[in-house]
């Protein structure tokens, strides 16, 4: 797992639009050879979605031959009502790009048979080869995409009754009343989400921080399914300053380390190191520029140290 650590919620946002773009762009997706995008909902990625809305109207990203799947849906709500996640998509982001209405993917929370829904949401995955990207947000207990705590770590599409905590949290949209928040949902499971390719999260606010914390330094744990990402082999948690107050100063000042030896790296262009599939940074030790005002400034780091490649380059465990 990488952590990206920004100054504040919008600057972490414009580092994941600007990755995907770089990633879908990289890909350069055809009709015959799409790129498959998973997409949360939520309030943390709505200036991803913005910024990702300028890059199209800049011309610097086209939706046209990318296929999205989200991660999940509220039970009951109409599709047309103002908070149901597919009004959200469509307001934040599809009726912004050039995206194929076809190439929409998004759970029927009204479906007549929600299980039936559910597994044929899987097999169309599957058909596809895969995603290729997830992206996610985090709840507040560490849930991912609706998988609450004490959610199989192997489960797949299917139906969710929502957490106390996380109702609580949603009834924000709507007007605050706790009545009018669904109780259940259709949601991707942990599995569904460990099998994409790579997985990019975004976890902004002080709200967030006990979450970070225990997925980044607590075990892998269903109650909180976000500590998953330990176990896939190409995973990135984007987050603010405030998202990282539960961390230690220790842990923050490595991954703020790799961070920058990666982008040393970047600078002296040694060639790219192949790691699970995925171009990767090659790695080289850090010793110096530590800015006076990091935490990491505190640590001693010393004048090289043996790495692997996969510990510290893109795609890391
Ligand atoms: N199902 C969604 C999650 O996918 C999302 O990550 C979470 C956090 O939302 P926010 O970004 O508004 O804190 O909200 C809901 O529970």
């Amino acid at each position: 797992m990488r952590l990206i650590i920004r100054e504040d919620a919008d600057t972490a946002a414009e580092y994941i639009a600007e990755y995907i773009i770089e990633r879908i762009n990289t890909f350069a997706p055809t009709t015959e050879r799409p790129f498959i995008l998973g997409l949360p909902t939520g309030s943390s990625p709505v200036p991803i979605y913005r910024s990702l809305v300028t890059a199209y109207q800049m011309g610097r990203i086209s939706f046209r031959h990318v296929i999205t799947f989200n991660m999940d849906e509220y039970v009951g709500l109409p599709r047309d009502h103002p908070e149901s996640y597919y009004t959200f998509m469509h307001t934040n982001l599809f009726n912004h790009v050039d995206i194929d209405p076809d190439n929409i993917n998004i759970l029927n929370g009204n479906a007549p048979d929600l299980q039936e829904e559910c597994t044929m949401y899987e097999a169309k995955i599957q058909k596809y080869g895969g995603i290729h990207l997830f992206l996610g947000g985090v709840g507040s207990d560490g849930h991912i995409a609706f998988n609450e705590p004490g959610s199989s770590l192997s489960s797949r599409t299917r139906l969710k009754s929502l957490a106390y905590e996380t109702m609580l949290a949603n009834a924000r949209f709507f007007n605050g009343d706790m009545g009018l928040v669904p109780r259940m949902a259709l949601t991707v499971g942990v599995q569904t989400i460990m099998n994409a390719k790579e997985v990019v999260i975004i976890a902004t606010g002080a709200s967030k921080a006990l979450a970070i914390q225990s997925a980044i330094e607590g075990g892998v744990n269903h109650m909180c399914t976000l500590s998953c990402l330990q176990l896939h082999p190409c995973s990135l948690v984007v987050v603010d300053q405030d998202a990282t107050m539960e961390l230690k100063v220790k842990t923050v000042a490595y991954f703020r380390g790799v961070e920058r030896t990666i982008q040393k790296s970047a600078k002296t262009r040694r060639p790219l190191v192949q790691t699970n599939g995925i171009h990767a940074e090659p790695v080289e030790a850090e010793t110096d520029e530590l800015s006076p005002d990091s935490m990491s400034s505190r640590i001693q780091i010393p004048q090289s140290f043996p790495v692997r490649s996969a510990t510290i380059s893109y795609g890391s465990t």
